[in-house]
């Protein structure tokens, strides 16, 4: 499916929430360029938000922006690395100052590559770790503190994977997701205080551009993944992380919840493939 045809059907979908619910509140998307956090991103605009994407390519944001204001929407586009502290809270400055505080931050960006656990070299685990636990744990406390500061609540909703099952070729994102399910826990009673909420999401197999990086027995198996027999869509993932950011979630903190078609309870995974020893 061509991107185009991909965007319009984000932006026509049937939704269950009403048009304004996030009238006048500004939500902050990383891994917006792409994916799940693109579907957000749009589905997010089209109920009134103000919206910020980022992520590291600021072509595919500017991809973004440009498909948003083709249907009247101005949404912002600012490059940044987020495993980088010091680019983290320039990001956050930028944002203040050219479109406001955030209200809602969706952490959306990461990613991982498939590989036996055993071949693991120290600078790839570094590499996952970095891009998972520690992008998010920047994004998140940031954010905590400009609401402290500016003593204004927030809503925070964290994309991970699920970490309750064996996830074969991708240990590394696992143990980093399950820090970060942790930290949500943790800081959820922290912040409680602050009025601020936050959870996760865990999706399951996802069809997004992500998935380039899996070798193709590997894909050829994915649609097994869940009994529903079918990947998710972005949009699919993008209606959880909006009910958990908006009231509809006003007393749910410190939560995951998993979007998964029923993958976690059922079927085989091999995201590296499937290794000789299980194939009979
Ligand atoms: C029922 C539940 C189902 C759940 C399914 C879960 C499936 C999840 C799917 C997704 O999440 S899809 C969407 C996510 N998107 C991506 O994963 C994007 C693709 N990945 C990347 O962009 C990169 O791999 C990275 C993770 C961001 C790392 O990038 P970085 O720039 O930091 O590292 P590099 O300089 O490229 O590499 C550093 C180091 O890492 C090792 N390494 C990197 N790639 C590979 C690889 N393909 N195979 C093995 N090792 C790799 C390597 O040691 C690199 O160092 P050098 O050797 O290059 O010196
Ligand atoms: N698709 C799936 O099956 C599943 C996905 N997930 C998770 O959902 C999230 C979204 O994935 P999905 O939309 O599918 O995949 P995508 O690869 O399309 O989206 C990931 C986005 O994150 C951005 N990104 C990655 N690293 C950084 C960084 N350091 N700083 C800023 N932006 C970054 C990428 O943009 P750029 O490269 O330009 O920076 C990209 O737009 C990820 O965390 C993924 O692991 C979880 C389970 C399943």
């Amino acid at each position: 499916m061509s991107d185009a045809v991909l965007l319009d059907a984000i932006w026509n979908a049937d939704t269950v929430y009403r048009p304004d619910l996030f009238a006048g509140k500004t939500a902050l998307v990383s891994g917006g360029g792409s994916g799940i956090g693109r579907a957000t991103a749009l589905l997010l605009a089209r109920l009134g938000a103000r919206v910020v994407i980022t992520g590291r390519t600021q072509e595919k944001l500017d991809r973004v922006v440009a498909y948003a204001a083709s249907r009247g929407v101005t949404l912002h586009g600012f490059a940044a690395n987020v495993r980088e502290h010091e680019q983290v809270l320039a990001l956050y400055e930028r944002v203040e100052a050219e479109v406001g505080l955030p209200d809602v931050l969706i952490n959306s960006a990461g990613g991982q590559f498939p590989q036996p656990a055993i071949e693991f070299s120290p600078k790839g685990w570094n590499a996952v770790v970095s891009n998972n636990l520690n992008s998010t744990w920047f994004m998140m406390q940031r954010a905590a503190q400009r609401w402290r500061d500016t003593q204004r609540p927030g809503s925070i909703v964290n994309v991970i994977v699920v970490t309750e099952r064996g996830m074969p070729g991708v240990a590394h994102t696992v143990a980093a997701r399950a820090g970060i399910v942790g930290a949500t826990r943790t800081v959820a009673v922290e912040w409680a205080p602050l009025n601020i909420r936050i959870n996760c999401v865990a999706p399951g197999l996802t069809a997004s551009e992500g998935l380039a990086v899996y070798p193709p027995e590997a894909v050829a198996e994915f649609p097994r993944a869940n009994p529903m027999k079918r990947p998710g869509t972005p949009l699919e993932i993008a209606q959880a992380c909006v009910f958990l950011a908006a009231p509809s979630a006003s007393f749910i903190t410190g939560e995951v919840l998993t979007v998964d078609g029923g993958g976690k309870l059922w079927g085989e995974l091999w995201l590296a493939g499937r290794p000789d020893y299980y194939r009979d």
